[in-house]
């Protein structure tokens, strides 16, 4: 153990509707560009316009390639010099289809990994229904670390997180506009998959009430032995934090779990 820590910063957006998704863009970037000692600044799902906002997200859908999102974070990540997971956007693609996608960039400003989401929320109604799901698994390999994507809902499938932990994943990322009601589940399961992943994991969930959903906030950074390391509260923060990724390795010796895996094992 014992390399150089990673500085990682949640920025824990707050998601209010008399905000134009414009100026919470150049408020978001502006954020970033603040963390610049940061080596990953982390924003959370669909903050431009808001989660719970599905009336807004034909009109506020836009390409990944030369989007206002993706330009503006681009922008932010290169100012800063940070890797930035700029959260999720609702993402148009060329053939027409809208996803919930996250954006990562390099801190030179390029878009080195997008993550479609592969669980829509909302049963019959919102994302699950106006959304398409995203198929691939995303495990982004950074200097530092492989980051492992997820976004919100996706948290109550561990199904998945056991691939990225097969692709790799020693980072969790999981960017959320997660209700403050069921705040109990959230603080639950973002533990429980660090703790049966022994990874660390980075969530960050958005502030405020839109659409009528009061937000959880209550963003995390768990380390891989499921130890809270910053807890945000409810309201706009940011909370910052060094991991050492060297301890995912050393969890996975002391207390190797994962090696007894019996069923579900990837095909040699
Ligand atoms: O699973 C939940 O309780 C919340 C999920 C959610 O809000 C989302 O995926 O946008």
């Amino acid at each position: 153990m014992g390399g150089d820590p990673v500085r990682a910063t949640l920025v824990q957006i707050d998601v209010d509707p008399a905000e134009k998704a414009g100026d919470r863009r150049e408020r978001a970037a502006a954020l970033v560009r603040s963390h610049s000692g940061a080596d990953l600044v982390v924003l959370p799902e669909l903050w431009p316009v808001g989660a719970f906002a599905a009336d807004d997200f034909a009109a506020e859908a836009e390409p990944l390639d030369g989007g206002p999102t993706a330009l503006a974070m681009s922008a932010a990540a290169r100012d800063a010099g940070v890797w930035l997971h700029a959260g999720s956007i609702v993402e148009r693609d060329p053939d027409g289809p809208l996803y919930n996608t996250s954006l990562l960039f390099s801190p030179d400003g390029e878009l080195h990994a997008a993550y479609r989401k592969i669980h829509r929320f909302g049963f019959h109604e919102g994302e699950a229904a106006l959304m398409s799901a995203g198929r691939e698994i995303v495990a982004p390999r950074l200097p530092h670390a492989v980051l492992g994507l997820a976004t919100c809902y996706d948290l109550r499938f561990p199904e998945q997180f056991r691939l990225l932990v097969d692709a790799g994943a020693e980072i969790l990322v999981v960017p959320a506009g997660w209700p403050a009601r069921r705040l109990a589940h959230w603080r639950l399961l973002v533990q429980a998959r660090a703790v049966e992943s022994q990874c660390y994991v980075l969530a960050c969930g958005t502030a405020g009430t839109h659409a009528g959903v009061e937000q959880a906030g209550h963003s995390m950074a768990v380390d891989p032995w499921g130890e809270i390391l910053a807890e945000a509260g409810p309201g706009e923060q940011s909370l910052t934090v060094d991991l050492d990724p060297a301890r995912v390795a050393a969890t996975r010796a002391d207390f190797p779990v994962l090696r007894d895996r019996v069923l579900g094992l990837p095909t040699p």
